[in-house]
């Protein structure tokens, strides 16, 4: 049976039985009539032809309460977009795809981009960022969750559940995050979370003293889950890093927007397992090592408008204490391993966290050099007054993807 704690200063929603999927169903059918529901798929053209995302779509079709589907499809070519449109055409939901890289699309962040308002990078964030303008423009929904497209072990349980808190009428939050156990194929997954932000934010915590933000984020379970759930009305104030720090930079600016007790994490999978990158441990510039500097970044340029400063000696003190912190959080998790009778090489781990401790040297003197330097994404809101029209020519934009290359 699972543990009930609330060990954080936000609420757990546990999986404390197994309930079946079917009343549960039922339920959010009741709740779409008062809060209609919507999902958020960001995805790129790769993932089509890989072994997860059809099986995705096979559960969603079974979904009975979701009012619409918003997929955000990148690096896609005209006759690929064709071959999505087909794809995603088996959902009897209503649903649209966002040709992020055709024509239309182009053009409207052409002109954002003349303005200053376009994401700076390819990539999620800016996926994400363009599914949410959409879930604006169309303003059909009320409650919307948003996961990857990558989950090798999905079930529409998963949804379900990541849902709920923010569609049950009678709960207050405003936002959800999804977490898991990352145990998959007989061994612990999930290195950049276990090895480098956990580790990372209580080295934090002993050398930037007590800090309510740092308390907040150590608070969730699983950090870098792609998987989360908002009310409508958060969508218009929020600003996306368009880099690896998406996660983190979502929970931070619901920590800026909201109180605690508007926020909550649910349990919403007995096993997950996605896509592994590379560690990469010869280029900053991809895998998990890119990944690693843009989360420090993220953590460290959220500190600074907290009043903290930073110097190369202060960085010098975090990569230490990180690095005792770290090792000590591999023979932590060996031992839950061994006990458990999984798998967990001690090698592989200590050259990861080699790694995320020079990454966290090199973020940190890209923060001294360059500051100013922001990758986020304007809010809605912002766009919205620069732009009054950026809704109707959003969405037209869209549709006349749609009716030119749809069947
Ligand atoms: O969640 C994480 O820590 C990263 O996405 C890496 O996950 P993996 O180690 O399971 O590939």
């Amino acid at each position: 049976m699972a543990d009930f704690y609330q060990n954080g200063i936000v609420t757990t929603l546990h999986n404390l039985s197994e309930r079946p999927i079917e009343s549960l169903e039922a339920e959010l059918v009741e709740f779409s009539k008062k809060r209609p529901m919507a999902l958020i798929l960001p995805s790129l053209f790769s993932e089509l032809e890989g072994e997860a995302l059809p099986n995705i779509i096979e559960h969603i079709a079974e979904v009975p309460y979701l009012n619409e589907i918003v997929i955000g499809l990148d690096r896609a070519d005209e006759d690929q977009f064709r071959h999505a449109l087909d794809f995603f055409g088996k959902l009897p939901q209503h649903h649209r795809v966002l040709w992020n890289d055709g024509p239309r699309l182009k053009a409207l962040d052409d002109e954002l981009t003349q303005l200053g308002l376009a994401p700076k990078e390819m990539g999620k964030g800016r996926n994400v960022w363009y599914c949410m303008g959409y879930i604006l423009a169309s303003g059909k929904s009320e409650s919307v969750a948003l996961h990857d497209c990558d989950i090798l072990t999905y079930d529409r349980t998963l949804l379900a559940k990541l849902i709920y808190p923010v569609a049950n009428p009678q709960f207050n939050y405003e936002f959800c995050k999804g977490y898991y156990a990352r145990v998959a194929n007989g061994k612990i997954n999930g290195r950049v979370s276990r090895l480098l932000v956990t580790p990372l934010i209580r080295a934090l915590q002993r050398t930037c003293g007590f800090n309510e933000y740092l308390q907040f984020m150590d608070s969730f379970r699983y950090p870098l889950a792609g998987e989360f759930s908002f009310r409508r009305d958060v969508l218009n104030d929020i600003r996306i890093p368009s880099d690896w720090g998406l996660e983190i930079g979502v929970l931070s600016e619901m920590h800026r927007n909201y109180n605690h007790n508007r926020l909550c994490q649910a349990d919403i999978a007995r096993v997950y397992d996605h896509k592994h990158q590379d560690l990469s441990l010869h280029d900053d510039q991809g895998g998990l090592s890119k990944m690693s500097i843009d989360i420090t970044k993220a953590l460290f340029r959220k500190l600074a408008t907290q009043g903290h400063t930073f110097s190369t000696e202060m960085f010098r003190s975090i990569k230490a204490t990180y690095f005792r912190i770290a090792l000590d959080f591999i023979e932590t998790y060996h031992n839950d391993a061994v006990m458990n009778g999984l798998k967990l090489d001690i090698h592989n781990e200590e050259k990861a966290v080699e790694m995320f401790a020079q990454n966290i040297m090199k973020a940190g003197q890209n923060f001294l050099e360059n500051p100013m330097e922001t990758p986020f994404i304007p809010s809605w809101n912002r766009v919205n007054s620069a732009m009054p029209d950026v809704f109707a020519r959003l969405k037209d934009a869209v549709e006349e993807d749609a009716k030119e290359f749809g069947a």
